[in-house]
């Protein structure tokens, strides 16, 4: 049977074919296309008829191949939205997460609801553009002529299949969800006027949704499709994809964001996990996403965007690595960091306030990001192993960002973990192994990781004891409490 994985990011999306051959899964690439958000005054949206598009001239492409039968999952970015009026038409376009009115939501919200009592209820991590917060600061009136709110992935399949469903892995990061009870929370849908209601019937992982409807799309040359439910909230199906055995392995989803964290069998709701904004998005097959988002290849991707010569990322990494000794140390966590104006003017204005060294040449920034990555990768390794007790042995980076060697390297010196780079299409991967698994072509999670491994390269790399990198820790931690004490 042919799968086709939908995976939607933020920086990208593609249509990746898998299937079997001599054992091992096979994919190929049949379409990929840009991503991104647009600013029109000031308000950043995304084109969700622009991703309904590439999806269909993805398929059309997968029917040139020759193929006529296939199933499809998608999955995409998580926690923004879409409003459908009674005709089942967006009441509005969907905005984008980096959009700037949410910035100060949570400080609104928490004045009624505490954080910790949010937090012990969702067990989801405060990020200021949770759908949460951006439903918080809806217009009234486009809520009041509301009847769904749905995910993005759900929209992008309802538009395809006339189904309407709220799929769990991507529900979870609307720190709606209420963890103990598995349903949405009546007390955060009073803050924000809506009703459980509004919201299509759960779906978990595996399910059927229904048949491409084909006749919607005709001029489009399209295959017969069934879509499949999968893992719709992209990083969960990263991590589907992601070849980690046993009880000691942590992943990284590497892209846009950089997802850092374990899977595990229960939620993890503490003091701890709070204090350290750790969250539990939910996984396939009942796991949780025990994580922390970091914000991850944006940085360098918006640094390319503003440089006037075009470079691709191997370039960024060829000329980090020419610099010997990286002379910032930044907190890229810090909101300043989610959508400036200019991100190189942003980095350099950073330097000027904590009194360091300004990067100048591209060889100095990406240097300066791909450090300071590495540095937080390293530190939030420690601080999952303290809030939960277990010690992590192996390290897997999946993901575009699996194929950046400065930082797999430094973050296996700094951390002291084996680092296994691989495979970059994770997302894609766990998406069609998530198909596979619902049709029995494989029996289930473990044997899915088993055949990653035997189909696809992973990359190693081990601990290389370096002088320069030993202090790289220390010297950040003092700049960060430096630049805490300026504020
Ligand atoms: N050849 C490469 N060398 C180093 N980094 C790369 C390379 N190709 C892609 N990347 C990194 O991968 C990121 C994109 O990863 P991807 O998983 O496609 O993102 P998303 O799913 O968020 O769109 C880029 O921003 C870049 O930093
Ligand atoms: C806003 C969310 O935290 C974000 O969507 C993240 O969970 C995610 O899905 C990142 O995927 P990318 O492929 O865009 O890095
Ligand atoms: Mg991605």
């Amino acid at each position: 049977m042919i799968h086709i994985a939908v995976d939607i990011g933020a920086s990208s999306g593609r249509l990746v074919l898998g299937k079997m051959e001599n054992g091992k899964l096979v994919i190929e690439e049949i379409h990929r296309f840009a991503n991104g958000f647009t600013t029109q005054n000031e308000t950043c949206f995304w084109d969700i008829d622009h991703l309904l598009n590439e999806i269909l001239k993805g398929l059309e492409s997968a029917k040139k191949l020759g193929y006529d039968h296939c199933t499809l999952g998608i999955d995409t970015w998580g926690t923004d939205y879409v409003l459908l009026d009674d005709n089942g038409h967006r009441v509005q376009e969907v905005f984008s997460y980096r959009d700037k009115r949410t910035e100060n939501t949570i400080e609104k919200v928490t004045r009624t609801l505490p954080k910790e009592i949010i937090y012990q209820k969702t067990g989801i991590q405060f990020l200021s553009f949770n759908t949460l917060y951006q439903l918080y600061e809806e217009d009234i009136k486009n809520l009041k002529v509301t009847r769904n709110v749905m995910t993005v992935p759900d929209y992008l399949g309802y538009c395809l299949t006339g189904k309407k469903v709220t799929e769990v892995t991507s529900a979870s990061s609307m720190q709606l969800l209420n963890v103990n009870t598995k349903k949405f929370d009546e007390e955060l849908l009073n803050l924000i006027a809506l009703s459980k209601d509004q919201f299509p019937p759960f779906a978990n992982p595996g399910e059927r949704l229904g048949k491409l409807m084909k006749e919607r799309f005709s001029t489009f040359d399209l295959p017969n499709t069934e879509v499949i439910i999968v893992a719709s909230h992209d990083t969960a199906s990263a991590i589907v994809g992601s070849p980690g055995n046993g009880e000691k392995w942590a992943y990284i989803s590497s892209g846009t964001w950089s997802l850092l964290g374990i899977e595990s069998d229960k939620p993890i709701v503490n003091e701890l996990a709070l204090k350290n904004n750790y969250t539990n998005e939910w996984g396939a097959y009942g796991t949780y996403r025990f994580l922390k988002n970091i914000i991850g290849m944006w940085v360098i991707q918006e640094v390319r965007r503003h440089l006037k010569e075009d470079y691709n990322f191997e370039q960024f990494v060829y000329e980090a690595e020419k610099i010997k000794v990286c002379r910032q140390f930044i907190n890229f966590n810090d909101k300043r960091f989610l959508n400036p104006e200019n991100m190189i003017q942003e980095i350099q204005q950073y330097c000027r306030e904590t009194n360091q060294e300004i990067p100048h040449t591209v060889g100095e920034l990406a240097n300066c990001i791909f450090t300071n990555m590495s540095i937080i990768y390293a530190m939030s390794i420690r601080q999952i192993e303290e809030i939960t007790g277990k010690s992590i042995e192996q390290l897997h980076i999946v993901g575009g960002g699996a194929k950046n060697e400065f930082v797999n390297q430094l973050t296996a010196d700094l951390s002291g973990k084996t680092i296994y780079a691989g495979p970059t299409e994770a997302t894609a991967i766990g998406n069609i192994l998530v198909q596979m698994i619902s049709g029995n072509e494989i029996s289930d999670l473990q044997t899915a990781r088993q055949l990653i491994e035997h189909s696809f390269l992973i990359k190693k790399y081990e601990p290389k004891e370096k002088i320069e990198s030993s202090s790289l820790i220390e010297k950040f931690k003092q700049a960060i409490s430096m630049k805490e004490e300026c504020k």
